[in-house]
C-alpha cells in the first residue's frame, strides 16, 4: 500500500518537481525557439513557470513569437494563464519541428522509458513528443526507478468506447492479471473521458524488463506474463480499438535525427527534483557514453 503522503511531504515534492523544471528550461529552452510543446499534468505547470519567467528575463529577438503546443485541454489553459502563446498542434507548419517539448511522466526506468498517462493524458503528448527534436521530461524522485512498474502500478491505455470491453479481454491473455477502465471516482459517475471522448483502461503487467535486460538473454516475449517494454507497447499497439499505450519507449528525437529521422517518443533527458532540493539528471548521452558537451 501507498505510504500516506502528510503536508511536509507534499511541499518537499512540489519543492522538488519546481527545482526540476527550472533546471530543465534553463537547459534547454531558448528565447529564439518557435516552436515548444507543453505536455500535462501537476509538473509541467513549473515548467510553464520557468519558461515565462525565462522570457521576461531574457525576452525573445524583436518581432520573434514563441508559439506553444499543448497537449490537450489542461495545457492549453496552463500556457494562457502563463500569458504565453498556444498553437494547436495541427496548426504548426506542416514543413517545421517542434524545437522542445516537456512533459511530465508517472514513472521512468534507467534507460528513460517512461509510462505516462495517469492523468488521462498521453496521446496528444505522444504526437508531440514524436513532432519535437527532443522531449525533455520533468519529474520528482519517486519516479525514478529502474524499470517500469516498480511503484507505479499500471499502463494506461487509450482505447475507443465501443472497444473498451474486447480491449480489456485482450489484454488478459497478455498477462495483464486485472485490466480496469478507469472510472470517475468523486462528483460524476462513469468512465472518465480523454481529450479525444476516448476511455482510459489501466493495465497491470509484471515489472517490465529493459532493452539491457534482454540483451544479455531475458525473455521479454510475454512469456509467463514477463514482457519487455518494447515488446510489450508494439503488442498493445495492435489491439483493435487501442488509439495509443502510455509506454514512451524506442529511440528519442535527437538518436532519430541521427539517422535522418524526425522525433521519437523517448525523452533525452529526464530532470528529477529530490526532497533535499537538489536535482539529478538522466540524460540518454550519460547511458550511451556520449560525451554530452557539458
Ligand atoms: O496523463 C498525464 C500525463 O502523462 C502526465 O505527464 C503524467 O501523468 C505526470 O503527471 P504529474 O506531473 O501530475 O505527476
Amino acid at each position: 500500500m501507498a505510504a500516506t503522503l502528510v503536508p511536509n511531504d507534499l511541499e518537499k515534492i512540489e519543492a522538488a518537481k519546481r527545482k526540476a523544471a527550472f533546471q530543465a528550461v534553463e537547459d534547454h529552452f531558448r528565447s529564439d525557439m518557435h516552436f515548444v510543446g507543453i505536455g500535462s499534468g501537476s509538473t509541467i505547470v513549473y515548467g510553464v513557470e520557468a519558461i515565462k519567467i525565462h522570457l521576461e528575463k531574457n525576452p525573445p529577438p524583436r518581432g520573434h513569437m514563441n508559439w506553444f503546443v499543448p497537449t490537450g485541454w489542461n495545457s492549453r489553459k496552463v500556457i494562457e494563464q502563463a500569458g504565453l502563446l498556444p498553437i494547436a498542434f495541427d496548426s504548426v507548419p506542416r514543413d517545421a519541428m517542434i524545437e522542445v517539448c516537456f512533459d511530465g511522466a508517472d514513472e521512468v526506468d534507467e534507460e528513460l522509458n517512461c509510462i505516462k498517462g495517469g492523468g488521462a493524458c498521453l496521446f496528444q503528448e505522444k504526437l508531440v513528443a514524436c513532432r519535437s527534436k527532443k522531449f525533455v521530461c520533468i519529474a520528482d524522485y519517486r519516479k525514478a526507478q529502474r524499470r517500469l512498474l516498480t511503484t507505479w502500478p499500471s499502463i494506461p491505455i487509450e482505447v475507443a468506447p465501443i472497444a473498451q470491453a474486447s480491449v480489456i479481454r485482450e489484454l488478459k491473455t497478455l498477462g495483464s492479471p486485472l485490466p480496469m477502465l478507469r472510472e470517475h471516482t468523486l462528483s460524476k459517475t462513469g468512465p472518465i473521458q480523454t481529450d479525444q471522448s476516448f476511455y482510459i483502461i489501466d493495465a497491470p503487467f509484471k515489472t517490465l524488463l529493459t532493452s539491457a535486460d534482454v540483451a544479455i538473454g531475458k525473455d521479454g516475449s510475454g512469456k509467463d506474463g514477463v514482457w519487455d517494454v518494447d515488446t510489450l507497447a508494439a503488442r498493445i499497439k495492435r489491439i483493435n480499438g487501442v488509439l495509443e499505450v502510455g509506454l514512451f519507449h524506442g529511440k528519442n528525437g535527437e538518436e532519430v535525427a541521427r539517422v535522418g529521422g524526425h522525433g521519437g517518443q523517448k525523452p533525452v533527458a529526464v530532470y528529477f527534483g529530490t526532497a533535499d532540493g537538489s536535482v539529478f539528471v538522466r540524460d540518454y548521452k550519460q547511458l550511451e557514453g556520449v560525451e554530452s558537451g557539458k
